[in-house]
């Protein structure tokens, strides 16, 4: 094979062998104009921003400091579903619930894709670290990529450069990720603001932890270090090692007595992790810091607790509905500056604006950078536009979020957006009970990925899109993980619906820092000093348990919120069978044994 004369490729800040081989080759194969390594400077970072300002890529903001407004290709706006792969070497270890294709004939078929398809542009070499880099382990990977957006994205989302470089040296394992918006430059040819290929893959090769993503410069399908590294494969590596890659919010609650609990919580895309996260609780005396709002590494700790920590260092959160009233933190997060606006409408005055911050000025320019005044039908901004911002900026971020041995979980909460039957809160009879309750999970769908809006889907453990494996085997997985402690040092797990509506629609439940009233009875239950009624689905609290004082809400919504329907509940039987049919012959017999006892219990 010629020796590849690209600028760039032999100044390598490393002698790490399989990284320096594998970057030659993606070099050969890709045929960029030149390669740089990143080093995660505030340099680099100035250099890449001015170079996406004069791309017309980024709109720099005059009212956020070092915080840049950006519009994507309205084809490549969300997580593509229909287009990722596991593909694992056996089929069913893909299983029912993922698209599969065999290794070699993906690897074929992106092969030809990846020919040359950096032709014109600059090939980046980012080493990244999912998760605190004083870990013992430090969870490693490197993205190739020819976007500028992916790289200071990744500034933002991971710890990424030289930093993360030093934790290599010259054998340390890592994942390989490689990335192409696949839009080569021909000499002279005009690029466009956000450059990217209809022909989209976003394929996962679990045995050999490797990630290839081909098409696509939106989130998720470009940013590998989230979904594809920290869920898709690290679940699968979990699977194997003994513990769990979980799509969930880390919160620390204290109590008014400075007793503090840690609390995961698994709510599908787009339904609310994020304003969870980041809490103002209403109820005095009690406080809520974040550790994290989307992934969670949960392992076991030498006193046999689960331990979670958070592997991102950003915030990639849905922009529209968040405002001062339902997440201060978050506004107070991005007004610090140093942050992506990623399909969210500008202002006159070179500010952002999104559906949900209360009135609008009297013009913008919209994310599809149109005019728009008051009154018009077009949405500003688009449904998935996302801020990405750094976790260190969060004025409630819990000092502890970087330690690497985590943080201990007292309590799981699995979440749906549901209109009827699931009440407002539920305690799981036991572990086994919990699995059932986060297996058997459905939600309505959001914009978080292509598709229809509001179709109730099973969403298990809210890691649909995310379960590196044959779900059947997640599941055992979570039983297993149930087995191996003791059930006091579990957390115990809960199922939360804030969404529950009355007959005319309307919420039953406030929500928002209202919330904190559902946490208080969930730490209230895990000390023991808080009622419930035993129910068909579980404990449910009585609506005398919840601390109400000072909510303005009518006693009878928060019974309607609180209730347990057997009807509603036995027509949840036929789909839950429905749902266990299509995950098949690998779902948990014990898990078959709770719907049966679930059935059993409702008469
Ligand atoms: O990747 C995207 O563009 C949207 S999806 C996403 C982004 C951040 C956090 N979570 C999600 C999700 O779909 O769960
Ligand atoms: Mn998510």
């Amino acid at each position: 094979m010629t020796a590849l004369a690209v600028p760039g490729l032999d100044q390598a800040p490393t002698n790490h062998p399989r990284l320096l081989s594998w970057v030659r080759e993606v070099a050969e194969l890709t045929t960029p104009e030149r390669v740089v390594w990143c080093d995660g400077s505030d340099e680099e970072w100035q250099r890449m921003t001015e170079q996406l300002v004069s791309a017309g890529t980024f709109v720099p903001l005059k009212q956020k400091e070092n915080s840049f407004w950006c519009a994507s290709d309205p084809s490549d706006v969300a997580r593509v579903e229909e287009r990722t792969f596991i593909c694992s070497i056996d089929e069913a270890d893909s299983g029912p619930t993922n698209n599969w294709m065999p290794p070699a004939e993906m690897k074929s078929l992106m092969t030809e894709l990846y020919r040359g398809c950096m032709r014109g542009r600059t090939m980046y070499v980012i080493p990244f670290c999912m998760g605190p880099l004083t870990a013992e382990k430090p969870m490693l990977g490197v993205e190739i990529t020819d976007s500028e957006y992916v790289v200071v994205s990744m500034k933002i989302m991971t710890r990424m450069g030289d930093k993360a470089l030093a934790r290599f040296g010259e054998d340390a394992d890592f994942v390989p990720c490689l990335h192409s918006i696949g839009a080569p430059l021909e000499p002279g040819q005009q690029d466009v603001p956000w450059p990217c290929n209809e022909t989209k893959y976003i394929s996962h090769f679990p045995e050999e932890r490797a990630i290839w993503s081909f098409g696509s410069g939106y989130g998720g399908n470009a940013l590998l270090g989230k979904k594809c590294y920290s869920l898709r494969i690290a679940s699968s590596i979990g699977r194997n090692e003994g513990w769990m890659a979980e799509h969930m919010l880390v919160l620390k609650l204290t109590s008014p007595e400075n007793k503090v609990h840690y609390v995961a919580a698994a709510f599908p895309s787009a339904c609310g992790k994020t304003n969870l996260a980041m809490l103002e609780p209403t109820i005095p005396g009690w406080k809520v810091e974040t550790l994290g709002d989307d992934i969670a590494w949960m392992r076991f700790g030498e006193d046999g607790r689960l331990y979670a920590v958070n592997p991102e260092n950003g915030f990639f959160g849905v922009a529209p509905g968040t405002d001062w009233k339902t997440n201060p933190n978050a506004m107070r997060t991005i007004a610090k500056g140093n942050s992506l606006f990623t399909n969210v409408a500008l202002t006159d005055d070179g500010d952002i604006w999104w559906e949900g911050m209360g009135e609008p000025p009297a013009h913008l320019t919209t994310w599809k950078k149109k005019d728009w005044k008051p009154g018009d039908e077009e949405l500003t901004s688009h449904p998935n536009s996302r801020y990405c911002t750094p976790i260190d900026q969060c004025p409630i971020t819990a000092p502890e979020w970087e330690d690497p041995q985590g943080v201990p979980i007292s309590a799981i909460l699995f979440g749906g957006r549901r209109k009827t039957t699931i009440p407002l809160v539920t305690e799981s009879r036991d572990w086994q009970h919990g699995v059932f309750m986060g297996a058997t999970l459905s939600s309505e769908t959001t914009a978080a990925a292509i598709g229809q809006v509001g179709v109730v889907r099973r969403d298990p453990m809210a890691m649909l899109p995310f379960i590196g494996y044959h779900a059947g085997d997640y599941f055992q997985h979570w039983i297993d993980m149930g087995k191996r402690a003791d059930a006091a040092k579990m957390p115990k797990v809960f199922y939360v619906n804030w969404f529950r509506r009355d007959e005319d629609g309307g919420f039953l439940w406030p929500g928002f820092g209202e919330n904190s009233r559902v946490l208080k009875w969930v730490i209230e239950r895990i000390e023991g000093t808080a009622a419930a009624n035993e129910t068909a689905i579980g404990h449910v609290p009585t609506a005398e348990a919840l601390d109400l004082d000072g909510l303005d809400v009518d006693p009878a919504d928060v019974d309607k919120a609180l209730a347990v329907h057997a009807d509603e509940w036995r027509a949840e039987l036929p789909l839950i069978e429905e749902w266990f049919a299509k995950i098949g012959d690998k779902v948990p017999s014990l898990l078959h044994d709770e719907l049966a006892a679930l059935k059993q219990r409702l008469g």
